[in-house]
């Protein structure tokens, strides 16, 4: 499913605004943000699947937060968000079973607890073995009920570990994957600013490079798109193994990647991506139509070293205003940012 895009000026969104709060008034749906957001695609033309499923489930019966929600994950919220929305519900069901469980168990318990203290005081009073032989069978009879209870709670609640468990890596496989670029399997975008935007915040020093696959487009051209995603997958793993500890490779889009090397000051930054850029150069791709190795493949590199109260993004366009002299200067090179106050 493709994502909605909001694309409107602010006089178009206006006006959609003012088609959505007398239809929302009129349905009687409750003016909250998904609510909002459905009502908005709706009338705003922008998914004749929710318009369609909306105008439907009106002829049906009527609006409530239940079904804004609904149509909310099932046409507007992106593929994270639903899975997230999932395994909420499906833990709340598990919480809701181990709840019951434990009431019912607390029940049976009060029950069997309240036979034997009716046994303790008939025994007091048992004057012959014969009823006194019975009152030990009762007694035996609860125990085991009492254990039995035991042994079936402790199995349901082992059960439901389980299944909590299951969803807890089920949720640490969605965050890994939201993570993490689909085709070379390192961090994506996301998660690089996430990285620089935590370093900044920590204040210790660190550099980044950004590096750039040399005439990409004329791989791509000659040897056809898939050797392209090929070499894109072959620098990752360079990126990958060469990364110092503690560095986070990353891609940044395109063709472009970005490497964040904490505890690296500019000379140190400059002498990974020197390393980068031999390695690749000296490295040899296969094509994937002839088997055939293709030519040498280079790229640009441009490197900055943070500097306190510097933001993220800035740092990010400090590293590429390098690149591009890089590629500017005749590519397969490094150049390093001067710092803020010097940079033109
Ligand atoms: N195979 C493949 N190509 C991609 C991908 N993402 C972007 N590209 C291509 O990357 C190319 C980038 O080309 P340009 O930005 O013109 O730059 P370039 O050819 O690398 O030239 P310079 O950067 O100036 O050396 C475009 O042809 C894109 O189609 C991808 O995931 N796979």
């Amino acid at each position: 499913m493709h994502k909605v895009r909001y694309e409107e000026s602010y006089a178009e969104a206006a006006q959609v605004l003012r088609m959505v709060v007398p239809a929302m008034a009129e349905h009687r749906a409750s003016p909250n943000p998904v609510n909002y957001a459905v009502w908005y695609a709706h009338l705003a033309g922008k998914s004749p699947e929710l318009s369609a499923e909306l105008e439907a489930r009106l002829r049906g019966g009527g609006f409530d937060d239940a079904l804004g929600r609904e149509l909310y994950l099932r046409h507007l919220a992106d593929r994270d968000e639903r899975t997230v929305a999932e395994l909420r519900t499906a833990l709340a069901a598990v919480v809701r079973q181990v709840t019951r469980l434990l009431s019912e168990a607390g029940d049976e318990a009060g029950r069997r607890s309240a036979a034997l203290a009716d046994i303790a005081r008939r025994v007091a009073g048992a004057g012959e073995p014969g009823s006194l032989q019975e009152l030990i069978r009762e007694a035996a009879e609860e125990s085991r009920g009492m254990a039995e209870m035991g042994t079936r709670l402790e199995s349901r609640l082992h059960e439901a570990t389980s299944e909590v468990e299951a969803l807890r890596r089920e949720l640490e496989r969605v965050r890994e994957e939201a993570r993490t670029d689909p085709l070379t399997g390192i961090a994506n975008r996301k998660a690089l600013e996430t990285a620089l935007a935590e370093a900044v915040a920590a204040g210790a020093p660190f550099a980044l490079v950004m590096a750039d696959i040399d005439h990409f487009k004329r791989i791509n051209d000659t040897h056809g798109h898939l050797m392209g995603d090929r070499v894109l997958r072959f620098l990752a793993g360079l990126l990958r193994q060469r990364a110092p500890e503690g560095a986070l490779p990353a891609r940044y889009g395109g063709e472009e990647f970005a490497l964040v090397l904490p505890g690296h000051d500019l000379a140190a930054a400059r002498a990974v991506a020197e390393g980068l850029r031999r390695a690749l150069a000296a490295g040899r791709v296969r094509s994937v139509r002839s088997g055939e190795e293709i030519g040498r493949i280079t790229m640009s590199l441009g490197v900055a070293q943070w500097v306190p109260g510097e933001s993220a993004e800035e740092l990010v366009a400090r590293a590429d205003a390098a690149l591009y002299r890089a590629k500017e200067g005749g590519r397969n090179r490094v150049e390093a940012a001067a710092p803020p106050d010097q940079a033109a």
